[in-house]
């Protein structure tokens, strides 16, 4: 593919959102190669270990004729082949809650958040469940987690998805998070933030190309920086903070980070990023990159790192079998002891 001309709009045909006037050239090849990718997205879903091993999944998944990959950084993950959503859901996993399609690049935050039994958790936008119902999982059910989620009919399904995957100790509020009480505190939160949503576009997609315009983006940098501005004040001391969204770009991630540090003069980026960025590999799907928190044991998986300004944190490309997708962890300074 030619590198697409600075000015033109050769990655959201028909949309008003100019890709190319807010990132580099090199970026916009490696997301209009992407995007094009996205269109053979294959289903991916995530076994809810609240209700099933993965090894219990993958026996389904053979009596059911339903050919799969395993990921290699994370074993509750599959990669279906050729299999449509539409089949899963007739399926007895899907049904009784032992699955969850979701995303390879949504399981992300929830592991790099890594969190902890008896940890008080917060899920700040929620809906509809995936990575709350993953950070359930995670912790055995032995966090106490408080979801909040803005929208009603959302909410709704929210405590629906999380009563079918059998997450316990989870309080959902229906709040606007950004207003939520400055008396609450939390060692752990999850800030999977409403977004433009660029980084799950696919080649094609005229719904999608409409609804990314300028006043959204706009809309979504403003809510953002409030939600950022409340999870750093309600995250208690030496807590962290998982920052995401699917979207790739610079103003709703690094950019926004960015500005809430500055704000937020006690916390800081915990780098959650090791090793190369591109080694030159022709396939990215093929380059195994390190990730690591640098306070987590470290973990290996291919997947390509967009250049990003603000050095740790995560910009996943979108490619075949990833969305595009942010993510950076952030933590809030501890006390000084006396000595
Ligand atoms: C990216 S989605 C979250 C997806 C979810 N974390 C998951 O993994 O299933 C963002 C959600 O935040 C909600 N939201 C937006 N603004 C909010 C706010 N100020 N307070 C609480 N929820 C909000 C939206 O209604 C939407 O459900």
């Amino acid at each position: 593919m030619n590198p697409p001309a600075m000015g033109d709009d050769p990655i959201l045909p028909g949309g008003t959102m100019q890709l190319t006037d807010r990132l580099d050239e090199r970026t916009c090849e490696l997301l209009a190669d992407g995007f094009d990718a996205a269109r053979e997205r294959p289903v991916t879903l995530r076994a809810n270990t609240l209700k099933a091993t993965s090894d219990q999944i993958s026996t389904a998944l053979d009596a059911a004729g339903i050919g799969y990959a395993r990921v290699p950084w994370y074993e509750d993950a599959f990669v279906l082949d050729g299999a449509r959503e539409r089949e899963v859901w007739g399926l007895d996993i899907y049904r009784d809650g032992l699955v969850y399609l979701q995303s390879l690049s949504s399981m992300l935050p929830p592991l790099i958040l890594d969190p902890l039994a008896g940890a008080d958790i917060l899920d700040m936008c929620s809906a509809p469940g995936g990575k709350t119902s993953q950070i359930a999982a995670l912790t055995a059910n032995g966090a106490h987690l408080t979801a909040c989620e803005m929208s009603a009919p959302r909410a709704e399904k929210l405590a629906y998805n999380l009563d079918k995957l059998g997450a316990q100790n989870v309080n959902i509020m229906r709040t606007d998070a950004r207003r939520l009480d400055e008396f609450f505190s939390f060692d752990q939160i999850l800030l999977d933030a409403p977004c433009t949503g660029t980084g799950t576009y696919r080649t094609g997609d005229e719904r999608a190309e409409k609804r990314m315009t300028p006043q959204l983006l706009d809309k979504v940098v403003k809510s953002q920086r409030a939600l950022l501005d409340r999870a750093l004040t309600v995250l208690k001391p030496g807590g962290t903070l998982v920052y995401s969204t699917c979207s790739v770009l610079p103003e709703e991630n690094d950019e926004q980070v960015r500005a809430a540090l500055k704000r937020h003069r006690d916390c800081k980026v915990v780098p959650i990023l090791a090793g190369n960025v591109d080694d030159g590999q022709s396939d990215p799907e093929e380059r195994v990159i390190t990730i690591a928190r640098a306070d987590e044991g470290e973990f290996a998986w291919p997947i390509m790192n967009l250049p990003n300004s603000l050095e740790g944190t995560l910009t996943l490309a979108p490619t075949r079998l990833y969305e595009g997708f942010y993510v950076a962890a952030i933590q809030k300074q501890a006390p000084r002891t006396r000595r």
